[in-house]
């Protein structure tokens, strides 16, 4: 990542509006935003199937579920943050499992780039499908969008949720709706 750059990016919009960045309070302000930056778009080049790489052989073809998996992203319309939790579920086929904190780490490098909540759900559970082959995938996102609440339509509290439904759960309504319990439990 270019640190340089951003910094002088973050300078030129703090004369922008009006601030002076030579001001004390505001001399380290363009160094911390590029470290900053650094992390929260550390998943820019970050492909999740890798995670799914490691895969174990147990003969379990019914549901896995990690749920309440927290995330921070930035909405790439307004670089604010949106936040909330993923629910990532699959059912395994052919003995193939992953570890469930690739479940997780998978999420991290969707999250942490800009981002839309739809293109999250969906890259998260294609690249699942794609990598485990498994009977069926599932994935919901509830999250609070800050360029909801803080600014703009100003709604606190409103809370969209998207969901990403593969293979068995698109016909299956009872398997569906086990995980929608499940995740409500
Ligand atoms: N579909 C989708 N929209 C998002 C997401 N994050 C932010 N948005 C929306 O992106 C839209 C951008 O709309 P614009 O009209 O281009 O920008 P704006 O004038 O700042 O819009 P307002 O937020 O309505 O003030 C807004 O409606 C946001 O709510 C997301 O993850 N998915
Ligand atoms: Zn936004």
């Amino acid at each position: 990542m270019d640190h340089s750059k951003i910094e002088t990016a973050v300078k030129m919009i703090l004369e922008a509006i009006g601030e002076d960045p030579e001001r004390e309070g505001l001399l380290d302000t363009p160094k911390r935003v590029a470290r900053m930056y650094e992390e929260v778009f550390q998943g820019l080049n970050q492909d999740p199937s890798e995670h799914f790489k490691t895969v174990f052989g147990e003969d379990h073809e019914e549901l896995v579920l990690v749920k309440d998996i927290p995330f921070y992203s930035m909405c790439e319309h307004h670089l604010v943050p949106f936040f909330g939790k993923a629910h990532v579920a699959y059912i395994p086929k052919g003995g193939k499992v992953t570890g469930l904190s690739k479940l997780a780490r998978a999420v991290e490098a969707v999250t942490k780039r800009p981002q839309l909540q739809e293109r999250i759900t969906s890259t998260i559970a294609d690249s699942l499908l794609r990598s485990l082959q498994p009977h069926g995938v599932m994935v919901i996102i509830e999250a609070e969008h800050m360029c909801m609440t803080m600014r703009g339509v100003k709604k606190p509290g409103s809370q969209t949720i998207t969901s990403a439904v593969r293979g068995i759960f698109e016909e299956d309504q009872a398997a569906r709706s086990e995980v929608m319990s499940l995740i409500k439990a």
